[in-house]
């Protein structure tokens, strides 16, 4: 800072100015008075140097006494006063004159003065004579000028000399007292301040003012200030590298991270490995026990993983269940990096389904990693990143619960599973999806119902089937939309039939509910709407949904269906057999169809003895008063024995395959016999 942009400079010179300010005004005062003072004085001495000799000289010009005239007047000369005098008589004669004989020279101060005291240089007095009757003889009396003026010339010099000394004395006790009182505080506190603004933390320790007042006020303030700040940028710092669930590190910490193990390895011979894993079915458990449930779980899981996982090791949340940790380059070649990843990623998958208990809900949950080695060639964080994601991907592809490494191949099926999901996004409104119908029949043949089976007819592959598209919209968050299209489009395409006329015979249609769909909060209200909207009269609604989703989510499962049953929709349990459900679970649900899936089915043909577990099917619906329909019906053979063991619905490519929507109602108008001949 420069010297006159200083506090304790511009204090200086305010002192300075009002000092002499005021100083100079008090002097002028004093000196008025002493001038007043001193012409006073000289009037008085004046008049009584004249008055003391008048009447001496009266006499004495009266007699003509020359000889007197002059002594008298010489007297009078005596008073340093005066520099002549000269007497005359009433005549106008000069009769007696004397002066100083070296008088001293006026200078120009004392010509002021002087001229200050505001004095005649020369001044004549008149003394009467008795008997002269026409005129006055007269003393005329000269001033010493440099007399009259040096009392006060020096008074004035001895005041401006004071004055001066007193200033500077004045000037430089307050400008002290001011400095360590005021200034020196406060370019220590704003030499605080500016160290603070460096976040300097020891520097914030030390407070440089300690009084109790406006100062030590001021320095609280900024304190406080400053601790605020000081706590807003570590949340700040927090919010921008961890993630506030779970406490571990963002996508941006990972990434910064990943870029300094790049390149380490960029000079070192050494490699790493990224893990990138997911919980298996987050997305159901968080819609069906909330979003707190989810919480819970996601932070049991981020606490597992630190604690199975080596010093060093960055372990990052990049959002929902999607986690990935970072193995720094330790390893000396790709085995033995390959060898510790597999044995971590071995761990990981044990520690991690060991059920959790959040609230009342005994959690199973397993996880699926991607695993990869860097660096490959040219490698950038965001190739390694999508390479472990790949890895991924194949290891939910391929039945989940596991970790896969990634190679070349699974690039190709991520490129075209990426396209499958940006696609689909497209689909509904670019009219791609189409809705096909397989009948379902009785022992007679008579199509009672149909099964609503998806299809998407892509622009360039053709008709894609929904096994391979179904998974897609489930991972990608996209089967709610797509699901809610089934309903409203099968809801007015039965409504349309109807007005044009159905066969009695025909009572149901029955649509596939993904899980995770049916545990949204909003699924109820989804199909209320489509029932408002396309009331179907004739033919009842069916839900098909899976077994384990029911034993997953029993209570919001029963919720959802109680409430659905009472606006007429019935469910039935598609792929029985193949999951867990007791009679005890599945007594208590409001329930109308059992499917017997297809695998209990198509080994009939092979003599493979699967009849029992299609007569404990049989047993259990028959206990629960519920219809059974067999899916998958192929040959006259499974047919046959499924009509033995007691089962009246079949659904299977014997009677007809899918037919699309259009080509479906045409043979439903025609009621035929659905019986190969
Ligand atoms: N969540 C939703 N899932 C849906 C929807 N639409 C279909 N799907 C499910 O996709 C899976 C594959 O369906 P798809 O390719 O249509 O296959 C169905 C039938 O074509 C097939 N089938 C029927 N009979 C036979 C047969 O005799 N042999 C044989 N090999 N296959 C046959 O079975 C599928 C129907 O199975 P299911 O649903 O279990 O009754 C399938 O799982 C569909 O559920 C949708 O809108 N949402």
């Amino acid at each position: 800072m420069k010297l006159g942009q200083r506090i304790a400079f511009r204090q200086a010179k305010i002192i300075l100015f009002t000092s002499f300010l005021i100083g100079g005004i008090s002097a002028l005062l004093q000196f008025y008075s002493d001038l007043i003072h001193v012409r006073e004085n000289l009037h008085d001495s004046i008049e009584r140097s004249v008055s003391l000799y008048t009447p001496n000289l009266q006499r004495s010009i009266y007699n003509l006494d020359v000889v007197q005239v002059q002594n008298i007047s010489e007297l009078i000369l005596a008073d340093p006063l005066f520099a002549s005098v000269q007497v005359f008589d009433d005549f106008g004669d000069q009769i007696g004159s004397t002066l100083q004989l070296a008088p001293v020279q006026s200078n120009w101060l004392t010509n002021i003065s002087f001229h200050l005291l505001g004095l005649p240089l020369e001044m004549a007095r008149t003394i009467v004579i008795p008997s002269s009757r026409e005129r006055d003889a007269k003393l005329v009396l000269k001033m010493d000028k440099h007399y009259v003026a040096s009392g006060l010339t020096s008074r004035a010099i001895t005041l401006a000399l004071t004055g001066l000394i007193s200033t500077l004395l004045l000037s430089c006790i307050l400008f002290i007292v001011f400095y360590f009182a005021l200034s020196r505080p406060i370019q220590e506190i704003a030499k605080w301040v500016a160290h603070l603004d460096q976040d300097n933390k020891q520097q914030a320790a030390i407070s440089p003012y300690t009084k109790a007042d406006e100062l030590g006020e001021l320095v609280q303030s900024v304190e406080q200030i400053w601790h605020k700040k000081d706590l807003a940028n570590r949340q700040i710092k927090t919010l921008a590298y961890y993630d506030t669930l779970t406490d571990l590190a963002n996508r941006r910490m990972f990434i910064e991270r990943l870029e300094e193990q790049l390149e380490l390895t960029s000079q070192h011979p050494l490699v790493g490995a990224v893990m990138y894993l997911d919980i298996d079915r987050f997305k159901t458990i968080n819609d069906s026990l909330g979003h707190h449930v989810g919480d819970q779980l996601l932070i049991t899981f981020a606490q597992r993983l630190k604690g199975c996982l080596p010093d060093g090791a960055v372990t990052a949340r990049f959002g929902g269940d999607e986690f990935v940790i970072l193995l720094p380059a330790h390893y000396k070649n790709e085995q033995t990096a390959a060898t510790c990843v597999q044995n971590i990623a071995r761990q990981v998958n044990q520690l991690v389904s060991a059920p959790v208990q959040i609230g009342r809900h005994l959690i199973h949950c397993t996880t699926s990693i991607g695993l990869t080695i860097f660096p490959q060639s040219k490698d950038t964080s965001s190739q390694i990143l999508r390479r472990a994601d790949t890895a991924l991907y194949r290891t939910k592809a391929e039945g989940r619960n596991g970790f896969r490494f990634f190679d070349v191949s699974m690039q190709r099926l991520a490129q075209s599973r990426w396209q499958l999901e940006e696609g689909l996004h497209q689909a509904i409104h670019r009219g791609e999806l189409e809705l096909w119908f397989q009948p379902q029949v009785t022992k007679e043949g008579v199509m009672s119902g149909a099964e609503v089976l998806l299809r998407w007819r892509h622009p360039t592959r053709g008709l894609i089937s929904p096994l391979e598209f179904i998974s897609v919209a489930e991972e990608s968050g996209q089967i709610a939309a797509i699901e809610e299209w089934v309903l409203d489009e099968t809801m007015r395409l039965i409504k349309h039939w109807d007005s044009m006329g159905l066969p009695e015979t025909f009572r149901h249609v029955s649509i596939n509910i993904s899980p995770s769909h049916f545990m949204q909060s909003g699924f109820v209200s989804q199909v209320e709407g489509a029932l408002e909207r396309h009331t179907v009269a004739n033919v009842n609604i069916e839900l098909e949904i899976t077994e384990n989703l029911l034993i997953e989510n029993f209570e919001q499962a029963i919720k959802t269906m109680k409430a659905l049953q009472a606006k007429g929709i019935a469910f039935s349990i598609d792929d029985f057999g193949t999951g867990y459900s007791s009679l005890r679970y599945l007594s208590q649900l409001p329930l109308n169809v059992l499917k017997i899936d297809r695998s209990f089915v198509a080994p009939i043909d092979h003599e493979s003895d699967e009849t029992p577990i299609i007569d404990v099917i049989m047993l259990m619906a028959k206990k629960l008063g519920l219809e059974v329909i067999a899916e998958g019906v192929e040959t006259q053979a499974q047919r046959t024995l499924l009509t033995e063991r007691g089962c009246r619905l079949y659904q299977g490519y014997f009677f007809s395959k899918p037919l699309h929507h259009e080509e479906f109602y045409t043979l439903l108008k025609q009621e035929r016999v659905l019986l190969p001949t």
